[in-house]
C-alpha cells in the first residue's frame, strides 16, 4: 500500500460491478472531486505499486491501447521506470488519436513510445497488458492476437482491468490470452468470475484507486461473488431449545431402481442439519433403502391417495423430487402436488426433465418458495438459452417465480427479483457422479429449517464447493455429506 493509502489490495465485499456500473462508479468520483486523470494515476500507480510488490525491477513491455486502458498502461510505465525498471512501451495507434486522461498520461511519459510490434517483447521479462479493458467491443484483430500469444510465450502477463479479449460483463473470451495476474479496480465485474473469464485472469486482485465504498448506495449492486459473509447471518442456528421439528422435517421421493442419488440427498439434507430427513418410497424399493438407512425414514407409498396423506402432514416443510425419479408422468404429477403444497421444494434432475419443453407447467405451478438446480443440460430442455449464464438464470428465475441455481464450475444462483451470485469455490472434483444429488439434498435441508430461498441455494453451493475442497482429489459424492460438519463448523468459527 502506497503512502496515501491507495494501491491497498481491497478485500471483502462481494459485490460484482458491469461495466456500465464501473462507469458510474467512476462518474461520481469525478463529480466528487477527482479528475479523470488523477483517477487514472490512481490506477496505473496502483498496479505499478502490486508489480514492484512482487517482482524485482527488470524489462517491462507495457502494450498500450487506445483508450484508457491505454492511459493507465502510460502510467504503470512511468511508474515503473521512476522505480528502476527498463521499461519499453509500445501504442496501438497513433499518439495523437489518444483523448483526456490517456493524452494527459501519456504526454507524462516521457520515454518512447514504438509502434505495437513484436519488437518491443524484446528481452521482456514482464509483459503489461493495458491494450483493453472495460471499452472492448469486438474481437481483437490478428495483429493484436499475435502479439498478444507471442507475449504470452515470452513472459508472465499482466493484464490490467481484463485481460484485452475478456468481456467485463460475461467473462466471454473474443480472443484474449491467459494472464497471470489481472488487477482491477474498486470491485470485481462478473468477467472476472464467469468462465472463462476467470481462468483467462490467472489471479485477480482489485486495488483501492480512491473510489468511495458509498458509491454502492447509488449503484445499488444486484450481483456478487458467493461467500459466507453474503448468507452466514441467515444459517440455521442450534437453539438451545430446539427439538427435532424446530428443525423441520426434509422430505425426500426416493426413485427407483435408481436408489443411490435419492440417498445421497437425503443424507446431504440430514448433514445439513433438517431435524428429521424422510424418503418416500415404492413399496419394492423399501428394503433397499430400509438396510441403506438408519437415521433417516424411509416411507412406503402406493398411489396418489397414499400421496396426498403422506403431503398433507404439515410437519413436512420442504420437499425434493428429481434424483433417481424417472423422468414422465408420475414424476411430473409428484412435483406438482409437492408444488401444491406451497411449501418449500427443491426440483433437480428427473423432476426438471419430466418438464421439459413446458416451462409454463412450472410458471404456473410455482406458489412458495422453489429452487431449481439445473445443469445445462437440463436448463436447455425448459428455458432459452440465449445470452450468457446470468443473463439466463436471470430469465429462468424471473418468468417462474424460482431460485435457479445454474450449475457448473461458475454456478449462478439467481431470485426472481434480478438478484444473482456467482459461486468461485468449486473444485474440479466435484464433476462426479452424484454430485447434484447431493447439493439438492443440501438445499433441502437448509430450506426445512426455514431458511430463505435465495439465501439457501447459495450457501448449499458454497458448502458444496467448500467440502469438496476439503477432501482433494479421489473424491466421490459419498465423501461429501460426512464433510458437512467441517464445513459448518468453519462457518461457526
Ligand atoms: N473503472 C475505473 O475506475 C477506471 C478505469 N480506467 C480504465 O479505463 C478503461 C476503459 O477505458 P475505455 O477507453 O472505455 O476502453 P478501452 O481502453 O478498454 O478501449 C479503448 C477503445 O478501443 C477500441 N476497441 C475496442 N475493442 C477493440 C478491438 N478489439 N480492437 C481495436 N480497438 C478496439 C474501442 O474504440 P472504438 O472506437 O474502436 O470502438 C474502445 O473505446 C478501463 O478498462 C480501465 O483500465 C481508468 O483509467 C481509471 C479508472
Ligand atoms: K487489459
Amino acid at each position: 500500500m502506497g503512502p496515501d493509502g491507495r494501491g491497498a489490495v481491497l478485500t471483502g465485499d462481494r459485490a460484482l460491478l458491469s461495466v456500465a456500473q464501473m462507469a458510474v462508479a467512476d462518474r461520481l468520483t469525478v463529480a466528487g472531486g477527482t479528475p479523470v486523470p488523477v483517477l487514472m494515476g490512481a490506477a496505473g500507480s496502483a498496479v505499478a505499486r502490486i508489480i514492484a510488490d512482487r517482482w524485482s525491477p527488470g524489462r517491462v513491455a507495457v502494450l498500450c491501447g487506445p483508450g484508457d486502458n491505454g492511459g493507465d498502461g502510460f502510467v504503470v510505465a512511468r511508474r515503473l521506470a521512476e522505480a528502476g525498471w527498463d521499461v519499453q512501451l509500445s501504442l496501438l495507434g497513433a499518439p495523437d488519436r489518444l483523448t483526456g486522461a490517456a493524452a494527459h498520461n501519456a504526454a507524462l511519459w516521457t520515454g518512447p513510445v514504438a509502434p505495437l510490434s513484436p519488437a518491443v517483447l524484446e528481452g521482456a521479462t514482464l509483459i503489461v497488458d493495458a491494450l483493453f479493458g472495460a471499452g472492448l467491443n469486438r474481437a481483437p484483430d490478428r495483429r493484436v492476437a499475435a502479439l498478444l500469444a507471442a507475449a504470452a510465450a515470452q513472459a508472465p502477463i499482466v493484464a490490467i482491468d481484463v485481460p484485452s479479449g475478456v468481456m467485463g460483463d460475461t467473462g466471454a473470451d473474443l480472443g484474449a490470452v491467459a494472464a497471470s495476474l489481472t488487477i482491477t479496480f474498486f470491485r470485481k465485474k462478473p468477467g472476472h468470475v464467469l468462465l472463462p473469464g476467470r481462468t483467462l485472469c490467472g489471479e485477480t486482485v482489485v486495488a483501492d484507486i480512491g473510489i468511495a465504498p458509498s458509491v454502492l448506495d447509488r449503484i445499488a449492486p444486484q450481483t456478487w461473488e458467493n461467500g459466507p459473509d453474503l448468507w452466514r447471518d441467515a444459517l440455521p442456528l442450534l437453539h438451545p431449545t430446539g427439538h427435532k421439528y424446530t428443525r423441520g422435517h426434509a422430505l425426500v421421493w426416493g426413485g427407483y431402481p435408481m436408489t443411490g442419488a435419492a440417498r445421497l440427498a437425503t443424507r446431504a439434507a440430514a448433514r445439513a442439519g433438517a431435524g428429521l430427513t424422510s424418503v418416500a418410497v415404492p413399496p419394492q424399493a423399501l428394503p433397499i433403502y430400509a438396510t441403506a438407512l438408519t437415521s433417516i425414514m424411509v416411507r412406503p407409498v402406493t398411489g396418489a391417495e397414499d400421496l396426498a396423506a403422506l403431503l398433507s402432514d404439515g410437519r413436512i416443510t420442504a420437499h425434493l423430487i428429481g434424483p433417481g425419479a424417472g423422468v414422465g408422468d408420475a414424476t411430473r404429477s409428484t412435483a406438482l402436488a409437492m408444488l401444491a403444497t406451497g411449501r418449500a421444494v427443491v426440483l433437480d434432475a428427473d423432476a426438471l426433465t419430466s418438464f421439459a419443453g413446458d416451462p409454463a407447467a412450472l410458471d404456473r405451478a410455482i406458489t412458495g418458495p422453489c429452487v431449481m438446480t439445473p445443469h445445462d443440460g437440463e436448463f436447455a430442455r425448459l428455458w432459452d438459452t440465449t445470452g450468457d449464464k446470468l443473463h439466463r438464470a436471470r430469465a429462468a428465475a424471473a418468468r417462474s417465480g424460482a431460485v435457479i441455481v445454474l450449475k457448473g464450475a461458475d454456478t449462478v444462483i439467481a431470485a426472481p427479483d434480478g438478484r444473482a451470485i456467482v459461486n468461485t469455490n468449486a473444485p474440479p472434483t466435484l464433476a462426479t457422479a452424484g454430485s447434484g444429488d447431493v447439493l439438492a439434498g443440501l438445499v433441502l435441508g437448509l430450506l426445512a429449517q426455514g431458511m430463505d430461498a435465495f439465501d439457501a441455494a447459495a450457501a448449499a453451493v458454497w458448502m458444496h464447493g467448500d467440502a469438496a475442497s476439503r477432501f482433494g482429489p479421489g473424491l466421490i459424492a459419498d465423501d461429501l455429506p460426512g464433510l458437512l460438519p467441517a464445513v459448518l463448523r468453519g462457518l461457526s468459527a
